[in-house]
């Protein structure tokens, strides 16, 4: 993707001119859905998604007919009707509200240009950052809805970032490399925390679910979960909860090696054992409501933790687009642009 440079240099003195506030742009990513809750659609999504060597690091030449010939075949069907489940009228709930928080944070940045793009399907990191030149940005700060950092996520967006960076080397790229403790953030999943015990009252325990990564990443150097730690260290903290109030698990495991532990199905399993009335479910990590918070935690879990003897799961949402959420992050994406000097 050709990109002309946008930024003139001063002939006299050679330097740069500094950039008026107005060329600066900001594009907002997220991982990517599928295009429909169709075994299609879901094939075409997990092929790109599984081939990503930052999130299957299995060698090409034995991954690649296990995806095509096992894994798609087998999965997509299965988990396009789980996408079927939580679909919502304006499409996948990760692509609705990814878009809607865009704009909420492009309201908050007025003569901000704001583009949203995913890592995988559509609307595309190069259209977003082609978007955005096009809107006269002469340098775009990437904002990864990663809050903490890991080299299945963030560093696969930077490495996307990198591959359109040599066809257009001319537009300068920052990127928010984790915002894992950020207190704006952290003070409205406080807020929403709160307002939902208002609201529907208070479990026994609030449960913090993290999507779980293999732990051999972390052994070489990840530091995902160090960062999940910390933001529900900070939440903990702002809600003044004390020990035994509230715990950290990761969910979602891919595969069969060791991911981190524990696992929020195991400890709800064993929390539903023990015969308690009721457990609250918040999300950290996912700033958007998506397939492994609305049907894993909320449909799937919630049986789970019913079945095993427990009561309720009371599933409280991600931030997604509230006023609040939008509120932090362009107050961050703020906050970076005066750093990017
Ligand atoms: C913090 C965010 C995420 C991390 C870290 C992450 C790692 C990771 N994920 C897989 C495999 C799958 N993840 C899937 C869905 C999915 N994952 C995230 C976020 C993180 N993943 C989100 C937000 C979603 C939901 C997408 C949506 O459309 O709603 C899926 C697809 C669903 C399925 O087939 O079960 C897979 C597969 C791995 C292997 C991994 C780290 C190695
Ligand atoms: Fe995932
Ligand atoms: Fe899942």
């Amino acid at each position: 993707m050709p990109m002309p440079a946008a930024t003139a240099r001063s002939a006299e003195t050679g330097a740069e001119p500094s950039l008026p506030a107005s060329t600066q742009g900001l594009l907002v990513v997220n991982l990517g859905t599928p295009q429909a809750p169709t075994a299609a659609a879901v094939r075409r999504y997990l092929a790109e998604f599984l081939s990503d060597p930052r999130v299957v690091q299995v060698p090409r030449l034995l991954w690649w007919p296990l995806l095509h010939g096992v894994i798609l075949p087998l999965r997509a069907p299965r988990v396009a009707r789980k996408y079927a489940q939580v679909w919502l009228d304006d499409g996948s709930p990760l692509a609705v509200y990814t878009a809607r928080l865009a704009a909420a944070i492009g309201e908050r940045l007025p003569g901000v240009p704001v583009a949203h793009a995913m890592r995988y399907g559509e609307p595309g990191i190069d259209a977003g950052l082609r978007a955005l030149r096009d809107r006269g940005c002469g340098r775009v700060l990437v904002l990864p809805l990663y809050p903490q950092y890991s080299t299945t996520t963030t560093a696969s967006v930077a490495d996307a970032l990198a591959r359109i960076a040599k066809d257009a080397a001319e537009l300068p790229l920052r990127m928010v490399d984790q915002y894992s403790t950020d207190a704006g953030v952290v003070a409205a999943l406080a807020d929403s925390v709160r307002a939902h015990w208002q609201a529907h009252g208070r479990g026994e325990r609030l449960l913090m679910s993290f999507h779980g990564i293999p732990q051999r990443l972390v052994d070489g150097g990840d530091p995902y979960s160090t960062q999940c730690h910390a933001t529900a260290t900070a939440l903990a903290a702002a809600l003044g909860l004390g020990h035994g109030e509230w715990l950290v698990t990761f969910q979602s495991r891919f595969g069969r090696e060791q991911w981190l532990q524990p696992a929020t199905d195991a400890t709800l399993r064993l929390l539903g054992e023990t015969g308690l009335g009721r457990v609250d479910v918040v999300c950290p990590g996912f700033p958007a409501d998506c397939l492994e918070t609305l049907e894993e935690i909320a449909l799937q879990n919630a049986a789970l933790f019913r079945a095993a003897g427990g009561g309720t799961l009371a599933y409280i949402p991600c931030l997604n687009d509230a006023p609040a959420h939008a509120d932090a992050l362009a107050a961050l994406v703020a906050r970076e642009f005066d750093a990017w000097r």
